[in-house]
């Protein structure tokens, strides 16, 4: 655990960043992951960071409406996530440090690996930046990043590699200085999966009351309460529609595939409930349940509930009661459900009831997920 104390000094050096801006909430989440290990073997080796929460941009799959520049306390509890490395929202930052001024943009660029022979290359060289044109409004209503921002220096880099490529280059950053780096997804885990993945992992405990209104919701559905044992007794089912059913779907079944399987992993386990979560049409889950009848149950949010919880809050709601079930199937590939493992995971729910996703209706047998050993 690193104390907060450490936090605000002269010596102090600040980090923001920015994702590219179709990624999704839950591959955006991996990418924190990967920065956070990173902020922490800098603090181990003796630097002082403290990693700027940057807002959340409107994501492409928020359908209720606009929610751009949105905190983290909308969704995480941040004292949890400071508990394994200094971390303050953006938005808090302003409030105490009136505008915040970035000293330093460093924009990334992966090698192009279309050219003939292009070798992997672990990499971080120094480039000429040809495209300027990021968009900071998230940061505010900034036009001009110089003029607004304060930035002084903005310097482009190819990089190839995991984080540890980034370790010397923001040792020689100068003490007291805002860095903010563009397209950090563009850079790998260390050590995917290891201990520090999990603790940065565990860290990310949902926001209090998202978790209280999951918790009353599987009070009532399910007779569930988490202080009583460690799963309710329903099955959980995320079931990924909306662009999936276009852009993947020779990977994912179609409704009455995916209703068959429900139907058929209710019956082997002897459940007489399922909970969906899912980002299908209401056509689509009328249709489900037309088949499932009183058996399938979702969370259904009121107008103004979404508005103020956003969607992004919602689909945690989802994913939280989702996690608590006796067993649960997700929809391959999709890090939607991989975060909901890991959460199964971290809690000690067997493994054997949490890495299974559904098939497509033309692979029965298809290849379930690959099971994480959480390692402490
Ligand atoms: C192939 C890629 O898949 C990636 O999706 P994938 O990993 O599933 O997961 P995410 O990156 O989170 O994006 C999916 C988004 O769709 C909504 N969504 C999906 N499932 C549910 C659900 O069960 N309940 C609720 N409430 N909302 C859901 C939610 O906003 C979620 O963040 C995409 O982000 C990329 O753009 C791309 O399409």
């Amino acid at each position: 655990e690193i104390p907060l104390t450490t936090a605000n000094s002269s010596s102090t050096r600040f980090l923001t960043y920015m994702v590219n801006p179709p990624e999704g909430f839950n591959l955006r989440r991996d990418v924190y992951v990967r920065i956070s290990t990173l902020i922490h073997r800098l603090i181990e080796n003796g630097q002082n960071w403290v990693l700027v929460l940057p807002p959340w941009p409107h994501l492409y799959h928020w359908k209720s409406g606009r929610q751009n520049g949105l905190s983290w306390l909308q969704f995480f509890d941040i004292q949890s996530m400071s508990k394994f490395i200094p971390v303050i929202d953006w938005i808090e930052y302003q409030k105490m440090n009136g505008p915040a001024k970035i000293d330093r943009v460093w924009k990334l660029e992966t090698p192009d690996f279309t050219v003939e022979g292009y070798k992997f290359e672990t990499e971080f060289t120094p480039m000429s930046c040809e495209n300027e044109n990021t968009d900071y409004t998230l940061f505010g209503s900034y036009h001009d990043p110089i003029a607004e921002l304060g930035v002084y220096t903005i310097e482009c880099y190819k990089v190839m590699g995991s984080t540890d490529v980034l370790e010397t280059p923001l040792s020689l950053i100068p003490e007291g200085e805002f860095l903010l780096i563009e397209h950090f997804e563009m850079i790998m885990h260390y050590q995917f999966a290891g201990k520090l993945y999990w603790a940065a992992r565990a860290s990310m405990v949902y926001a209090e009351h998202l978790r209280s209104i999951g918790d009353e919701f599987m009070l009532e559905q399910f007779d569930f309460s988490s202080e009583n044992s460690l799963t309710g007794d329903y099955l959980s089912v995320h079931l990924r529609r909306g662009d999936y059913v276009y852009a993947r779907p020779d990977e994912i079944p179609s409704l009455d595939g995916a209703i068959q399987q429900i139907e058929d992993k209710l019956n082997s386990l002897n459940l007489s409930k399922v909970f969906l979560a899912s980002d299908s049409s209401q056509k689509e889950y009328d249709y489900i349940q037309s088949k499932l009848g009183s058996r399938v149950v979702r969370y259904t949010p009121k107008r103004d509930v979404i508005s103020v919880l956003g969607d992004g809050g919602i689909s945690i709601i989802d994913q939280w009661i989702a996690l608590h079930a006796m067993y649960f199937i997700g929809t391959a590939e999709s890090t939607f459900t991989f975060r909901i493992c890991e959460e199964r995971q971290l809690k000690g729910i067997p493994v054997d009831s949490t890495y299974n996703c559904l098939c497509p209706d033309t692979k029965p047998d298809c290849i379930q997920l690959i099971k994480w050993n959480v390692v402490t």
